[in-house]
């Protein structure tokens, strides 16, 4: 058992990052995210917007939010990154965020 009042800090960029979890972690899967491997993964194995009683009160509107804009962009152009992985220094903030933001390459669809 815990002590009362004791403070906790969950490493939330290792729980994302967890073998046990993700085959492959470092490479981005949208597979990862199919209904049927989210149904065996643990609940709290991806947390981006926290966990329990005090986690984001917003996220349906923020992923909502998200795939209205992402999804507009990707029908009208292709994303490139002009950065490499390596370069890219990250804040641990609320969320994780790149430092100086990921500059990208936007190619036109269809021209
Ligand atoms: C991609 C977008 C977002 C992400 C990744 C995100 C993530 C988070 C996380 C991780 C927390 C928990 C912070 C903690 O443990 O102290 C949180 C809390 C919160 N978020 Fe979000 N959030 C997002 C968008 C939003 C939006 C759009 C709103 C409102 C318009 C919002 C409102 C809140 C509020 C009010 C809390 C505090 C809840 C509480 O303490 O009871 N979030 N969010």
């Amino acid at each position: 058992m815990l002590p009362a009042g004791c403070m906790i800090n969950l490493q939330i960029y290792h729980v994302h990052r967890n073998s046990d979890h993700y085959s492959n972690p470092e490479v981005f899967d949208p597979d990862n995210f199919l209904p049927e491997r989210v149904a065996k993964r643990h609940p709290y194995a991806y947390v981006p917007f926290s966990a329990g009683p005090r986690n984001c009160i917003d996220q349906k509107f923020a992923l909502l939010e998200e795939k209205t804009v992402i999804s507009s962009i990707l029908r009208n152009f292709k994303v490139e990154s002009v950065e490499q992985r390596k370069n890219l220094n990250l804040m641990n903030e609320l969320i994780l965020r790149p430092e100086s933001g990921i500059r990208v390459r936007l190619l036109p669809r269809g021209s």
